[in-house]
């Protein structure tokens, strides 16, 4: 049966990494997939990894129909036989529902990356959808780890190094950007305190921070 799969977990754990195999696998046994795409930080029209693999992917515009797309490209006498959209959490709600549309009404399955929560941890509507319709979530298996070494599971927005609350749901960036806008992952216990690398580090090396040996009581 063909499935949604929703890959999902917090920047920089491996999903782009993962959807290129999943690509790679495939290609390599002569299926041909479609592969979507939304602002990845590579470009227009690209699904790129950190670990510097990339390739050509249909940039995903506001209010375009996905399914119809598919339909189309299929009547035209191309092939699909498997999706894969990555940043899947830009997607608008309605894209994901076309995404499952392929799945039950063209037998393809699709393979969706993304990231589930955004820096102030709240569901960007395309993962939200994803979680309402996926056939299977998949939580990545390479654990990003917090700085205290802890599993991170949030993603945090630094300007500076600084975990910021207030901006636009959608800024596209990268992690370890210290001195613009960058993102961190936390893990929840830092997330709440917006306690970043770096403001960690600061308050470890401040005056006002006693050793733990001189706290009263410990
Ligand atoms: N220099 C490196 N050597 C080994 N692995 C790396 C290196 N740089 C990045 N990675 C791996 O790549 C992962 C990020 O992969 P990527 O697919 O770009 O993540 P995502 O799409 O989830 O943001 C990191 O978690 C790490 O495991
Ligand atoms: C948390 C958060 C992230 N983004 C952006 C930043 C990156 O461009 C992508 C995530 O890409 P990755 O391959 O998973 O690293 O999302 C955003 O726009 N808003 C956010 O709150």
């Amino acid at each position: 049966m063909p499935e949604l799969v929703f890959f999902s977990g917090t920047m920089d754990c491996g999903k782009s990494t993962l959807a290129l195999q999943i690509e790679h696998n495939r290609s390599a046994r002569g299926l041909q997939g479609m592969i979507f795409t939304r602002d990845d930080r590579a470009g227009e029209g690209k699904l790129s990894s950190r670990l510097g693999l990339v390739t050509d992917a249909v940039e995903v515009e506001d209010d375009q129909d996905v399914y119809a797309y598919l339909v189309e490209h299929l009547s035209r006498g191309g092939r699909a036989d498997y999706v894969i959209a990555d940043e899947a959490q830009f997607l608008a709600p309605e894209q994901i529902d076309q995404l499952a549309r392929v799945v039950d009404d063209l037998d393809i399955d699709v393979f969706a990356f993304g990231i589930t929560t955004d820096f102030r941890s709240k569901l960007f509507p395309g993962s939200q959808r994803l979680v309402e319709l996926a056939d299977r979530v998949e939580v990545l298996q390479v654990e990003a780890l917090c700085w205290c070494g802890a599993r991170a599971t949030h993603n945090a927005r630094t300007i500076g190094g600084r975990m910021v609350v207030e901006g636009a749901q959608v800024v596209v960036g990268d992690v370890d950007q210290s001195e613009d806008i960058g993102y961190e992952v936390l893990c929840r216990r830092h997330h709440s305190r917006r306690m970043t690398a770096a403001t960690a580090r600061a308050g470890a090396l401040s005056p006002d921070v006693l050793p733990v040996d001189t706290v009263a009581g410990r």
